[in-house]
């Protein structure tokens, strides 16, 4: 399995099963999505900006559901596996993309697995283990929350950087050995993580550097 990013923007989450799987891919997709939770009953868990409709659709009615809401992605977290299969037929019929909550290894095309995520925006990084322990994909992501600390801000100065250094005109081989020269400054990721830095403060001392004909490396 490879992973793709997919934006989720303006688009129609569905998820069937109010338990605390379906919770938590509840506030993951609300991030961006309009999520809607199909359950009888919902855990006492935080959902997000999650829209609950209190349902217990039998297989039968699912695709019913697909069709009034119109999904790009269809949840399947039940803990009745004739409904999580149904969900998996009614999505390939509609070419939604699926997760099944339930079931790990290979897939079918259309069948997607939810990584463990870490944020530090832009950045983004997910863990999977092919399904075999989900468990350790928690344990290495709250790991590389400690590793990506300030990443975020490097992302920043590095695309700032890039396109003041594009609009100066300076040739791409000068661009691609000064961008590298920031990401390898080890001085310049603590001023990042403790704050006694910031993206417009480098920006400022790189291109001032350039300007003066001085060599970073
Ligand atoms: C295939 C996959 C499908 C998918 O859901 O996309 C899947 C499937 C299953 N998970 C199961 C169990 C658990 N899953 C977690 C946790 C997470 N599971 C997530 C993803 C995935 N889980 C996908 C593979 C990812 C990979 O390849 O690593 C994470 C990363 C993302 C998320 O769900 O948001 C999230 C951590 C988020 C975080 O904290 O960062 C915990 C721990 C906990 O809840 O604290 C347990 C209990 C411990 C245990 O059982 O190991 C079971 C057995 C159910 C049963 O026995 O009934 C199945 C079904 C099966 O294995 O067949
Ligand atoms: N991917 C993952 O991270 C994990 C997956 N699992 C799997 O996911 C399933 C869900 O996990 P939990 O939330 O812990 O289970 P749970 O049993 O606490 O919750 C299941 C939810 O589904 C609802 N439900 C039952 N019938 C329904 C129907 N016809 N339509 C809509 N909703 C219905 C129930 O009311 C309940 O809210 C488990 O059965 C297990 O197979 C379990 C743990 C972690």
């Amino acid at each position: 399995m490879i992973p793709l990013l997919h934006d989720f923007t303006d688009e129609t989450v569905l998820i069937f099963g109010g338990g605390p799987v379906g919770a938590r891919k509840a506030r993951r997709f609300a991030r961006e999505a309009r999520v809607i939770v199909v359950s009888p009953a919902f855990a006492d868990r935080e959902f997000g900006a999650a829209e609950r409709v209190r349902a217990a659709p039998d297989p039968a009615d699912v695709p019913a559901w697909l069709e009034r809401t119109e999904p790009a992605l269809v949840v399947a977290a039940t803990d009745d596996a004739a409904v999580n299969e149904a969900v998996a037929d009614a999505a390939r019929d509609r070419g939604a993309l699926v997760n099944r909550a339930d079931r790990s290894g290979e897939r079918d095309v259309g069948s997607v697995v939810v990584p463990a995520t870490v944020r530090e925006d832009p950045v983004t990084v997910a863990v999977a283990t092919g399904g075999t322990a989900p468990v350790l994909s928690k344990y290495l992501r709250e790991e590389l929350e400690e590793t990506l600390s300030g990443a975020g801000e490097m992302a920043w100065v590095c695309g700032e950087l890039r396109a003041e250094l594009k609009a100066r005109d300076v040739p791409a081989e000068r661009r691609r050995s000064i961008v590298t020269d920031v990401v390898n400054s080890p001085d310049l990721w603590t001023a990042l993580r403790t704050g006694t830095s910031n993206c417009a403060q480098v920006i400022e001392d790189v291109l001032g550097e350039e300007r003066s004909g001085g060599d970073r490396t």
